[in-house]
């Protein structure tokens, strides 16, 4: 059994005006679809990056792999290397951290693979990678300032949310929507005093639920220590504070919050370091830059080593990344915190049946063949034609601000 087709299919995902160090979400989130398709007519599905970087990677290197058994996962991502030789990163404008082209395209790749054994196999992804040890999976509830509505549109369900009192009210939505049990929140926007206030205010509000800040490296070494200090008994874990792996040392040095990372250390060869310098206690991973699924799962094996926690990062993405990743959280042994989505924000997908429903903020490991999610044609063929129509086809946060404060500049560290 040989891969004889792959199609790409790049779509655009409505999404609302949230805020980071860096900006505010455009209108849209770029993110492709994969169909993997093998000659007996079995079909793996996957969900990578859209930005313009990633979408020319998986084009270049997808006609290498026709032929291939997905059984042959090393051989695949020699093919990938093979294919793109000048190797670099997939972000246009990463001033801080970026991710390998060949892990991503690798990865990309990979999930439909396993999801395709999976199919043959009559097992769930998660057993191809070692076997679930949970039966669900607990993610965060992720809380962003956001302002009401994006240029030209009407105010969108969410309002804005620019104050602690509004932060608190977006939290009770989330909570009641979906019922998570920690509460994560996207830093690096407000003033650092009002971030704190937020979260003690957020403590009030949810005094058993494990609470977590990640500002994305947006503050210097003095305002991460002045922050970990008033948040020291509040926090579960503060998340890239700061960037670089002295700076984030030096902060690990003065507090006893354990720091989380998924911007110092983003590939293998970087864990050594930090590990050293005691710069992070909990990697945050993601298989969409780790390098797939089985090297996430490796990951989690080296963390348990080296005595790390080991959580999972997010980005904008549908209901195929969310599945991968609660087959690899459910295969994780020392997963030991709940996991970051933006799922609640994205309010459709891609793929048949109902969206993926929470369930006290966790979700139900699926027990069918492969993934276990098949594709809605209709709706990937609505966001592909918005992905055609959009005028955007990179993320840009830092030059969609602007066209709320045309004086912002993108400032690392901001505060
Ligand atoms: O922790 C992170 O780096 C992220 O979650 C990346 C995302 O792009 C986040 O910053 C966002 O959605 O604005």
């Amino acid at each position: 059994m040989r891969i004889a087709e792959i199609h790409l299919t790049p779509v655009a995902i409505p999404d609302k005006p949230l805020l980071n160090c860096k900006g505010v979400h455009q209108p849209y989130a770029l993110r492709t679809v994969i169909e993997v398709i093998c000659d007996d007519g079995t079909v793996g599905l996957g969900e990578s990056y859209g930005s313009t970087k990633a979408l020319e990677g998986l084009r270049r290197a997808a006609p290498a792999l026709i032929g291939l058994d997905p059984f042959h996962l090393h051989e695949l991502k020699s093919r990938v290397i093979t294919a793109l030789p000048e190797g670099g990163g997939i972000n246009a404008r990463s001033a801080v951290a970026d991710h390998k082209l060949t892990d991503v395209v690798a990865s990309a790749f990979e999930v439909p693979c396993l999801d395709i054994q999976g199919k043959l196999l009559g097992r769930p992804v998660a057993d191809l990678l070692g076997g679930a040890v949970r039966s669900s999976v607990s993610f965060s509830a992720y809380l962003f300032f956001k302002f009401g509505a994006h240029v030209g549109q009407e105010q969108d369900t969410w309002g804005e949310v620019l104050t602690p009192e509004q932060m608190v009210a977006e939290a009770r939505v989330m909570i009641k929507a979906h019922g998570f049990r920690s509460l994560k929140l996207k830093g690096g926007v407000l003033h650092p005093d009002l971030e704190i206030e937020t979260m003690l205010k957020l403590r009030e509000a949810f005094p058993d639920h494990p609470l977590r800040i990640d500002p994305n490296g947006g503050w210097t070494v003095e305002t991460a220590i002045h922050v970990a200090r008033k948040l020291e008994s509040v926090l579960e874990y503060l998340e890239d504070p700061v960037i670089g792996t002295d700076a984030m040392a030096e902060v690990a040095a003065a507090t006893s919050i354990p720091l989380a990372t998924n911007m110092i250390v983003l590939e293998f060869d970087q864990i050594a370091e930090v590990f050293r310098k005691r710069a992070v206690q909990i990697v945050l991973s993601d298989h969409h830059y780790w390098g797939g699924l089985r090297a996430s799962t490796h990951l989690g094996k080296l963390c348990e080593t080296l005595g790390l926690g080991v959580s999972m990062h997010s980005n904008s993405h549908l209901g195929i990344t969310l599945a991968a990743m609660v087959h690899v959280a459910a295969a994780t042994p020392n997963l030991s915190y709940d996991c970051d989505t933006h799922y609640p924000w994205i309010g459709v997908d891609v793929i048949e049946g109902a969206p993926f429903t929470f369930s006290d903020g966790a979700l139900t490991v699926p027990d069918g063949p492969g993934l276990g999610v098949t594709l809605d044609r209709d709706s990937l063929a609505e966001l592909a034609a918005l992905y055609k129509q959009a005028d955007m086809k990179e993320r840009d946060d830092t030059a969609y601000m602007k066209q709320f404060d045309p004086g912002y500049e993108r400032r690392v560290p901001r505060w």
